[in-house]
């Protein structure tokens, strides 16, 4: 049977590629559902450690991973593996998917596509685009469409214990959507479906950049009514961006929307909060990222983001504000003040515009010229 056919109730292959916080996270959790699992790593320990002591040397480290799961790496993956699997699973940072899918796009059977879901949450450096079009671009349309992408307020760190989580799991394709929804639903970690993954992606990757603005705001000594604006406003601003790129305004109020918002801004566990919390105590931003010791994906994303904002026309003095200081060398405390000075303005206004995914449509054969 093809694996496009397989039904994902039953016991599926899978190759996560990734085996930082979250695609050793999402192994585990689908390795402990009974599916047949292997992760790729770039490292040489990280694969040796897991395989003899079923335990990540430099991620999650107390945790012991199920038997069952094995590691593959740190050469990429034989085109033999991959034919093999039935699902392949992307826990990459953005900055890596162009050049693992244009590694990985001869290694698959076109007459025997697998399910490919992506976790990430940015946009791409020098590009601003979302993984959708990097997808198109490395691997075809078709791939493209059948792509699913899951968002959603989801610590790896509390995945890993069990503690009750939701996501949004998002295609083009309801199929898709529904297998991907399929393989990972537990109690514990509940899948709802949509069909709008250029809006998640978006949510995911600009949630980053207000828990940036958050941890500033943190670190600063703000408290929780400044975090509730931040938030509220954030999302505001969130809302603009996305719509005026062509998603729906209510996937921002989904679980990649406003609940990762409200999570990433509201706890120092989330990285890109930390970056924040750091800058807003006066440290450099060079030496944060040195020793994170993680990705923050926010911190590239505001690049990207900066550019998008430019090209759409919108207003997001967040963002902007975050850009100055991550870019522009702005100190945060003035930053900060100059932001409490802007005038006043209508509270909600969405422009419905749309442009750069209709191009994406298009590119997709899914739009008219
Ligand atoms: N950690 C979390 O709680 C969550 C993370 N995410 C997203 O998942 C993605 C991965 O995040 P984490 O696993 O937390 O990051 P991490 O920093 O813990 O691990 C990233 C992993 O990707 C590998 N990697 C980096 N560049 C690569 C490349 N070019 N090719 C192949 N592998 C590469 C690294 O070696 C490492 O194993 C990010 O986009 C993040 O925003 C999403 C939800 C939750
Ligand atoms: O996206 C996340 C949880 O949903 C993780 O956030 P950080 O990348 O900021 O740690």
């Amino acid at each position: 049977m093809p694996h496009s056919q397989v039904d994902l109730e039953g016991k599926s292959k899978v190759l996560v590629f990734g085996a930082g916080n979250f695609g050793s996270c999402l192994a585990d959790h689908l390795a402990d559902s009974l599916h047949e699992v292997y992760v790729w790593s770039r490292s040489e320990n990280i694969v040796k450690i897991l395989n003899s002591q079923h335990r990540n040397p430099e991620f999650l480290t107390d945790h012991v991973f199920p038997d069952g799961l094995k590691a593959v790496g740190p050469e990429f993956p034989s085109a033999a593996l991959i034919q093999e699997m039935d699902v392949l699973l992307f826990a990459i940072p953005t900055e890596g998917v162009r050049s693992t899918l244009t590694e990985l796009r001869p290694k698959l059977n076109d007459d025997d596509l697998p399910l490919m879901i992506f976790v990430n949450k940015g946009v791409e450096l020098g590009t601003g685009a979302l993984t959708l079009d990097i997808i198109a671009d490395t691997c075809g349309p078709k791939i493209a469409k059948a792509s699913t992408f899951i968002s959603g307020p989801s610590f790896a760190k509390e995945i890993i214990r069990r503690q009750p989580t939701s996501v949004s799991v998002s295609s083009l394709s309801d199929d898709a959507a529904q297998r991907a929804c399929k393989l990972f639903h537990q109690p514990w970690f509940r899948c709802y479906t949509g069909d709008d993954p250029v809006g998640v992606e978006l949510a995911g990757a600009l949630k980053n950049v207000y828990a940036i603005a958050s941890g500033i705001a943190n670190g600063l000594g703000f408290e929780n009514n400044t975090r509730a604006m931040l938030i509220t406003r954030g999302l505001a601003e969130m809302t603009r961006i996305g719509t005026a790129y062509g998603a729906s305004p209510l996937t921002f109020l989904s679980l990649a929307g406003v609940g990762d918002l409200f999570l990433t801004c509201s706890s120092p566990t989330s990285r890109n909060y930390t970056v924040g919390y750091r800058l807003g105590k006066g440290e450099k931003l060079n030496y944060i990222l040195e020793t994170l010791g993680s990705v923050a994906e926010g911190v590239t994303t505001t690049k990207g983001l900066k550019e998008l904002i430019d090209e759409l026309g919108v207003t997001a003095p967040l963002a902007i504000a975050v850009y100055d200081v991550l870019y522009e060398g702005r100190d945060v405390a003035e930053r900060a003040k100059e932001l409490l000075s802007l005038p006043p303005i209508r509270e909600l206004d969405l422009p419905l515009q749309g442009k750069p995914a209709q191009r994406l449509m298009k590119k997709l054969g899914l739009a008219n010229e």
